[in-house]
Order: C-alpha cells, then structure tokens, then sequence
C-alpha cells in the first residue's frame, strides 16, 4: 500500500495492472478449454476435481437440490434474495427498451424490433466466496429480456455441493439448468457443449482472472457481456470525506480477491494520510485479512492530486469499476466523468448497496474496459433487428441516394435493384 504523489506515468501503470495478468494464464486457460472441448464431462471431471477438490457425477443440479436448500436456507437471508430481487426487477424492467417503426423521410417507414438472445450461460462465482447475489443479477436481466433458455454454472464446494443460497437465488430468479461446474472448464462448457451442458449463445458474469482470461478466449465462438474481472474501487473524495468510509469501501474491496484494485485519489493529503493509518490498523484485525493485506499490497494506491480536475481526469484515464465520489458537492463532478462502470454519489452511498440491493447491477466491465462497456443490463440479453419499409414515394425520395452511390462504388446489381422498381 503506498501514499504516492500523482505522477502522469501513474496512470498508464494501474490502468494496466489488470491485463498482463489475464495474459499470464492465457496459456493454461487455453489447454483447459481445449481438452474440455476434446473430451467433454470427462475434462470437467477432471477439472472439477483438480480445482475444487470435488468428485461429481452428474453436473446437473437436480429439483430435489434444490427444494433441500429452501429447507435449508436462513430465513434472514431468503427474505434478503427476496427484497434484492424486487429491487433488481425493478430496476432492470426500466432498461427495457422500446420498438418503433417511424417515419425517416418521405415514402420511408424505419425503425427497430426488440428480440432476446435465444440461450444465455450465467457464470456465478464460488471460488473465495459464494456469490448468490450474482445469480440475481444476471439470471433476473435475461429473464426480464425474455431469454428463452437460461443456464448457469457455479463451482461446487469439495464435497460436491453447491452453497444453498446460491441454489435459491438462481432458482428463484428463473434458472431453466443449474450445473455444478465452475472456473475456465464451465466457461468452455457452455460455449462449446459436452455430453451433459448443452452450448449457449451469450456466457455473462463475473470472474476471478482464470474465468476472465477464459471468457475473452471463447469469444467471437460465442458472445460474452465484457470483460468482468477482479473487482476495483477508484474513491474521489476531498477533505469533507470520512476517512473511516473510505477505508472501508476500500478493504471492502479488496476482500473479494488478492487481484482486486482500490484507489483513493484526493488533493487532501491530510485525508490521505488519516486513510493510510486507518487501514493499517484494520487489516490487522480484519475477517479475510490475508486476501485484503495481499489485494492492498497488490493494487491498493493513495493518490494525492493537484485538486479534483485532476482526480476527474485519473478516475477518467482509469476507467473503474466502481467510482465512489465522496465530496463537499458530488453531483457537481458527476457531469465531468466519463468512464465508470458504476457511480456512488456522496458519503452515504457504499458500494455493498449496489453490489446486493439497490437495484442496479453489479456484473460491472473492470480493466479499463468502463471506457468502451456499459455494466450488465437488459439490454446485454437483446437484439434489435431494424426494420424498413419503402412507399413508390420512398423509392424516388432515396434514388438519388442509392442508385449514384451504388454506381459509384461498381455494385451494379445495387442500382439495378433500385432502378426494376422505380420503371415497374
Ligand atoms: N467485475 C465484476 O462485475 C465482479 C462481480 C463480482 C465478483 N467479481 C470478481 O469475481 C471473482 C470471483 O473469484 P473467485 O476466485 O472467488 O471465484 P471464481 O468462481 O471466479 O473462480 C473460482 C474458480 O477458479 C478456478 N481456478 C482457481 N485457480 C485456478 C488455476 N490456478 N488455474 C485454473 N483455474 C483456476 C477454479 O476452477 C475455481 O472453481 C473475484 O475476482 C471478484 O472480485 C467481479
Ligand atoms: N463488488 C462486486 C463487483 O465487483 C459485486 C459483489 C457481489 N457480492 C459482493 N460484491
Ligand atoms: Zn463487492
């Protein structure tokens, strides 16, 4: 963990902590989906085994499974999926978008159809924590989008098990197959099938850099949502910021994975340093203190800045997934930032509140790449077909369009197509 004074260097050096990583493991990554491809269950088996010390026959998680978790589950932590699955649906119904058929010009009907993707494959992790919450926030979207066959994978605990609540989550969300598979070899199953899980045409979710290095992989065999890595947390805040909030929004990050990134970048030095101290003396104490001291070690940064245009323009160059502004006036900065996965605004408004229930998604891009994806949304499980109808009006309204312009470009078949119609 080091308190460093901005330097432009600094940028370019955390933007890509993340990426030579996924390119370290590219090449087991590869060998692992390359044998599950090859040999289907059996490489699964065999994965699952080696990588989660389990023994499993059938992948499929069959409804007895289930109903036992609902027996099983805490009653404080169903009525928590519960509520979070309100405000997920909630939420995410809002993001549906419209299908019109418009006027574009005379003679000419435009406009666009909305379809779900047909098959989609959730990825829920498992590996250092259990993630039901991200069985709500990707099955709950394609649901809602009207994906018409939805499965996940989640990888079991060593004896073979799959945590309840996760079970109930994805059950409740709308689950059409649950497998007991996780790591690089679920995310080969479902982009290229074997004897038990049958391939999907969208994998989406969440991952440690094995899962992530897998997904990038597979893609263009099959879409995947973006790149959805070890969490970050970028924090701008001034010297009105509770130095307590930031430093835990920080290890409340960097508990996830030794991978996972927080970034406090203020012009208080001040603040700065009451941070430092405070996290010093937390990890000490802290549950799952060996993966926050690592994490923080990692990519844990305190950034002292000019003053907050410069912490707009780190945060900007950044590209987080998670900012947290916590300043005198946060709103006012909100209309200079540009790349972010997800935006807290003000000192009440701690990550955890959009990672379980506030409704938005927390299936966020990480790696620099909240300058080019949007999080995971309704829209992620969509198409949009458009659509065009011409009018006699709408064939002379374009031909001087079309038929120079195809002319031009020597597709001649194009103008012919044009010209049949106009001499009818
Ligand atoms: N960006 C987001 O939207 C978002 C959301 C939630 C969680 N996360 C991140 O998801 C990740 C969850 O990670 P996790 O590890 O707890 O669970 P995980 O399910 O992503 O990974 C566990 C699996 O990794 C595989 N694995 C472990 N070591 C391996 C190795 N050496 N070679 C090949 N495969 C190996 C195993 O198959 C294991 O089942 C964290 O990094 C967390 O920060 C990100
Ligand atoms: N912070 C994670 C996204 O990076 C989401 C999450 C799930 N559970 C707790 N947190
Ligand atoms: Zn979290």
């Amino acid at each position: 963990m080091q308190i460093r004074e901005f330097e432009a260097h600094m940028i370019k050096e955390l933007v890509k902590r993340s990426s030579p990583n996924i390119d370290n493991v590219t090449e087991p990554v590869k060998k692992i989906i390359d044998e599950v491809k090859r040999d289907g269950d059996k490489a699964l088996r065999k994965f699952t085994k080696k990588f989660d010390g389990a023994d499993i026959e059938e992948f499929k998680v069959t409804r007895e499974e289930i109903e036992e978790s609902y027996k099983k589950i805490d009653e404080r932590v169903k009525n928590a999926l519960d509520m979070a699955a309100a405000n997920i649906k909630k939420f995410h119904r809002l993001q549906l978008p419209n299908q019109w058929l418009k006027k574009i010009n005379n003679g000419i009907i435009g406009g666009q159809i909305i379809r779900a993707i047909e098959s989609v494959g959730c990825y829920i992790p498992g590996g250092r924590a259990v993630y039901p919450s991200t069985a709500l926030m990707t099955i709950i979207p394609a649901k809602i989008a009207g994906v018409k066959r939805i499965i996940c994978c989640t990888p079991p605990a060593n004896d073979g098990t799959i945590n309840e609540a996760t079970l109930i989550a994805a059950d409740m969300a709308g689950a059409d197959e649950i497998y007991k598979v996780g790591g690089v070899q679920a995310i080969a199953a479902m982009a290229y099938g074997t004897e038990t899980i049958n391939p999907v045409d969208k994998i989406v979710g969440p991952g440690n850099i094995f899962v992530t290095a897998a997904k990038k992989l597979v893609y263009g065999d099959v879409d995947i949502d973006f790149i959805a890595g070890p969490s970050e947390v970028l924090i701008i805040a001034d010297e009105h910021a509770n130095p307590e909030y930031i430093a835990i929004e920080m290890i409340a990050q960097a508990e996830h994975d030794p991978d996972a990134a927080s970034v406090l970048v203020t012009p208080s030095k001040s603040l700065g340093e009451k941070v430092y101290n405070i996290l010093e003396n937390k990890i000490k104490h802290a549950k799952r203190g060996d993966i926050i001291r690592k994490s923080l070690e990692n990519y844990g940064r305190i950034i002292i800045v000019k003053d907050l245009g410069e912490a707009v323009y780190f945060s900007n160059e950044y590209a987080p997934e998670h900012l947290i502004i916590m300043t005198k006036d946060p709103k006012t900065l909100l209309d200079r930032i540009e790349n972010a996965g997800s935006i807290f605004l003000g000192e009440l408004t701690p990550v955890s509140a959009g990672d379980y229930g506030s409704g938005t998604n927390h299936v966020l891009p990480t790696s620099g790449c909240a300058r080019m994806y949007s999080g995971l949304s309704t829209e992620s499980f969509l198409k949009k077909p458009t659509v065009q109808i011409l009018s006699e009006e709408g064939l002379i309204t374009l031909k001087d369009i079309v038929i120079p312009l195809a002319e031009y470009e020597g597709l001649y078949a194009h103008a012919e197509s044009f010209k049949k119609r106009l001499m009818r």
